[in-house]
């Protein structure tokens, strides 16, 4: 049976869900289709389980680094309590609180697998094998996420190796666990699970770990990383894989070439995400799947208008908050069309997502933490911008304060020309909840000359802000 709606939204993860919002709060009727959980990925297998496996860890390793409290950290972690934490803030994988705030919204929900059925329709399988075809008005939100993505090793696909769903949702720690690849999940999920017991080996191929970050930040997670017992190799590629009895066994070859073995009980495959395109019927609309969808500003499809790809599956910026972000103005963008309004589709409108481009903000929960906005010194350079970087310990009265012997960097690339700044990079202990004041200055584009008159309050880590400054001034 048919179902006409002015919006179809396929994928109801947290970008799916902000879409469906916006485009009801502009008067337009919408649906979701989900074929797992409503929620999607960040809920259930990534941001919300692996934050909470790391805080218990952040919150000792604070205690620690202040004498007198450090007396009073007598006992070792509970991993037991800690998973249950972690289950609680998955629901138990129970998607009924989500399900209850679509209805609340005003969102239709529809289970089961959706596909393109050629322009402006979805062709819906739900788990009883029934088929419910849903034909859009206006536009058809494909939200669909994305997958972890799988490197061509030899003998990989056969060891039963854990994506970040097995890592974040494990029910036990691993006596040994092997982590191929040092972004972002395979660094936070070092940090975690070593915390927990876990033996860790992290294998990262670059010569650095978090090599699109400031090259600061990967040194202090490494140093960081290696100071609390993970073996961290750089520069090693993994060239097979294959399980002998309970063991998984890698063969390695590591820096100047050296080949040899490496042995544990898990291995953790986490070397970046692929678009999930491949099965959602983009071959009936003329596109190819299995590529993240090509979209403009306003998140739409070129020479689609009524098509628009939004958060991970456009391989844009794979954040919660960027595919949230997208997902309000793609939104916007939607009713505005629909309405038969102009869309301004330059910099900076409500209609675009420009902050992707320029000032996308970003946290790694490793410890420390590594906080960042815009472009790194690396981005700028490419980019053929003037510009100078200041980089600088993180040392002020209220980094003193906040922990004895604290350690950090700052670094902020500014644009020379126009005396603003171009990105922001935060290195140590509790350096996220900074991050808000540097996304402020890089999407405002305060001039520098500005900034000197804001003025952080006494004594904050913010002070770095004024020391910044100062060496920028020199
Ligand atoms: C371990 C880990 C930790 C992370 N931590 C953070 C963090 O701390 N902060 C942060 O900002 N980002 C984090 N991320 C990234 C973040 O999880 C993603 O950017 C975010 O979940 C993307 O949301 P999305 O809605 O675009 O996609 P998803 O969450 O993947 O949602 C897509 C939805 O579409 C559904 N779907 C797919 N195909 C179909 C179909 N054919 N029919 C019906 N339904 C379908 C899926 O079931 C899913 O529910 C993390 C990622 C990982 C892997
Ligand atoms: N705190 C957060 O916001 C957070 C946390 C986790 C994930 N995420 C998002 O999810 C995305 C995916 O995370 P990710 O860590 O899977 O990807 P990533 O792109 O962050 O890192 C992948 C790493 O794997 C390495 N690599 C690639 N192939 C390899 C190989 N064959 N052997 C060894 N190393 C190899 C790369 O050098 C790279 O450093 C992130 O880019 C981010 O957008 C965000």
């Amino acid at each position: 049976m048919d179902q006409t709606y002015d919006v179809v939204v396929l994928g109801a993860g947290s970008t799916g869900e902000n879409v469906a919002d916006t485009v009801v709060r502009g008067g337009l009727t919408a649906v979701l289709v989900e074929d797992e959980l409503v929620g999607g990925e960040c809920s259930y297998w990534a941001c919300m389980p692996s934050k909470a496996l790391l805080r218990g860890t952040e919150v000792l390793a604070e205690a620690r680094a202040v004498d007198g409290a450090r007396q009073a950290v007598t006992g070792e972690q509970d991993v037991a309590a800690t998973l249950a934490r972690r289950d609680s803030f998955t629901s138990n994988w129970d998607d009924a609180g989500q399900v209850e705030w679509v209805r609340g919204a005003g969102i239709d929900l529809v289970r089961g697998r959706g596909r393109l059925a050629g322009e402006r329709a979805v062709v819906v399988t739900g788990p009883d094998g029934a088929e419910t075809r849903l034909i859009a008005r206006h536009a058809v939100a494909v939200c669909t996420g994305s997958t972890a993505a799988m490197p061509p090793i030899d003998g990989l696909a056969q060891v039963q190796a854990w994506s970040p769903r097995e890592a974040t949702s494990a029910k036990e720690t691993p006596r040994r666990l092997l982590i191929l690849g040092g972004g972002y999940v395979g660094c936070e999920m070092a940090t975690a699970w070593q915390a927990l017991g876990s033996r860790v080996t992290l294998l990262q191929r670059d010569d650095r770990l978090l090599p699109k970050a400031e090259p600061a930040a990967g040194k202090a997670v490494t140093a960081a990383l290696r100071a609390g017992g993970v073996d961290v190799r750089l520069d090693t590629d993994v060239t097979s894989a294959r399980r002998q009895g309970d063991e998984v066994v890698l063969t390695v070859t590591s820096e100047g070439g050296r080949q040899e073995e490496v042995r544990g009980d898990e291995l953790l495959v986490a070397v970046g995400r692929a678009a999930r395109t491949r099965d959602i019927g983009l071959d009936t609309v003329g596109l190819a799947p299995g590529d993240p969808l090509q979209v403009d500003d306003t998140l739409q499809v070129r020479d689609r208008p009524w098509l628009y790809g939004v958060g991970d599956v456009n391989g844009r910026r794979q954040l919660t908050h960027m595919g949230k972000y997208q997902a309000r103005q793609a939104g916007a963008a939607i009713v505005g069309r629909a309405r038969g309004e102009d869309v301004d589709t330059s910099d900076w409108s409500p209609f675009v997502a420009t902050a992707d481009r320029y000032a996308t903000p970003s946290v790694v929960f490793t410890i420390p933490q590594v906080a960042s906005v815009g472009r790194t010194s690396a981005d700028a350079e490419d980019a053929g911008l003037p510009h100078r970087v200041v980089e600088i310990p993180l040392k002020v009265a209220g980094s003193s304060l906040f922990a004895d012997d604290y350690e950090g960097t700052a670094i902020a690339v500014v644009d020379t020309e126009r005396e603003v700044l171009l990105g922001v990079t935060f290195v140590g202990p509790a350096v996220a909840e900074l991050l808000q004041a540097a996304t402020m200055a890089v999407v405002g584009e305060v001039p520098i000359a500005r900034l000197w008159h804001a003025v952080p309050a006494y004594p904050t880590v913010s002070e770095i802000w004024l020391r910044l400054l100062e060496a920028y001034r020199g």
